[in-house]
């Protein structure tokens, strides 16, 4: 997608970033679950934030709105520390599905309060957005259902037009016509009002449109930091005889094995050159092209806790992980 000039945004870190860690860690008690994690997120991109359940998002996602402190290493959100920061803080929205609101909260009583908390709140966006979702506004928030609730969150976080907003899986519960309507309006509405949005999700595959950079965690560390369009050379498969493969592939990092009887089909780290393309067509192997969620799952895979073995003599006829 084309990154809009930068415009109404202010006070970014100089360099155009408007996250900047260096050396993150977080410990909680005893378990270490950040382990020094370098990255930035520059002015008006939409940055997807992946990894697999525990990877440490939600963690990061908490510690550049101020809601957890670091363990250790620098942290500036919009220029500055954000833990306890009340001037950094009012220029972001972190929105999530399981926020909490006071008892008896109605969604028209969170529309009402919007502008309270963001001087960019645009109300008539919050309105379009409550017919869109179709959210009753007069029924109490604990009586929402999940994706209700969700939809409340989407609200706040593209109403608020906040300079920095952080979405943590905006779309639990939300079911495929809402979730395509929230990436619609989220995309249009960037375009016309750019801000830097990073947004925690699995559905890697239906938002790889919307992102123009990825940063993928695993087990607390930075495994992948890339623009969506140099992640197309960040790995590619291989497939046909496992021999060949064998040859063909000596010496790169293997990311991913699959095999089906004799076949075998693995996904190598880096980007395919002329002599390695030249070689895999002499031995009548196949080059293929790796989505964004097929090289975040095969990131996610490495090291992961061996599966159940098969018993010996049982047929391998599903497509199934091996070696890595
Ligand atoms: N308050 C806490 N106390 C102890 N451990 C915690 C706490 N919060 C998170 N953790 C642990 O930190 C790790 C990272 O959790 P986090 O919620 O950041 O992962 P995540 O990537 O957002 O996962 P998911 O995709 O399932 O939402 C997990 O192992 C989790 O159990």
């Amino acid at each position: 997608m084309t990154t809009p000039t930068p415009g109404s945004v202010s006070g970014a870190e100089s360099g155009n970033d408007v996250v900047r860690v260096t050396g993150l860690t977080k410990s909680f008690g005893r378990t270490r679950v950040l382990e020094d994690l370098d990255f930035s997120i520059e002015q008006n991109t939409i940055t997807g934030l992946l990894g697999r359940n525990g990877a440490g998002k939600t963690t990061i996602m908490s510690i550049l709105s101020g809601q957890e402190p670091k363990t250790r290493g620098d942290v500036r959100v919009l220029g500055a520390e954000p833990f306890e920061n009340a001037a950094v803080l009012a220029r972001m929205c972190f929105v999530r599905e399981s926020q909490k609101y006071p008892e008896d909260f109605k969604p028209r009583h969170v529309l009402k309060t919007g502008p309270w908390f963001f001087e960019n709140w645009d109300a008539g966006l919050a309105e379009e957005l409550v017919e869109v979702f179709r959210l009753p506004v007069k029924t109490p928030i604990k009586k929402l259902s999940r994706g209700q609730l969700s939809a409340v969150a989407i609200i706040v976080g593209m109403a608020s037009r906040a300079p920095l907003t952080i979405f943590d899986e905006p779309y639990l519960g939300l079911d495929a016509t809402a979730r395509g309507l929230f990436y619609d309006y989220l995309l249009r509405d960037f375009m016309e009002h750019p801000r830097t949005i990073l947004m925690s999700t699995h559905l890697i595959d239906e938002v790889s449109n919307l992102l123009e950079k990825v940063i993928v965690i695993d087990r607390g560390r930075k495994v992948l930091d890339t623009s969506v369009e140099d992640a197309r050379d960040a790995a590619f498969t291989v497939a046909g005889s496992a021999t060949a493969i064998d040859d063909v592939v000596a010496g790169r990092r293997i990311l991913r094995t699959q095999s089906l009887g004799g076949l075998r089909s693995v996904t190598i780290e880096g980007a395919a050159d002329a002599a390695l393309r030249r070689h895999a067509a002499e031995r009548g192997l196949e080059i293929g092209p790796v989505g964004l969620q097929e090289l975040v799952s095969a990131y996610g895979l490495l090291d992961e806790a061996p599966r159940p073995q098969r018993p010996a003599g049982s047929r391998t006829s599903d497509f199934e992980e091996v070696s890595r």
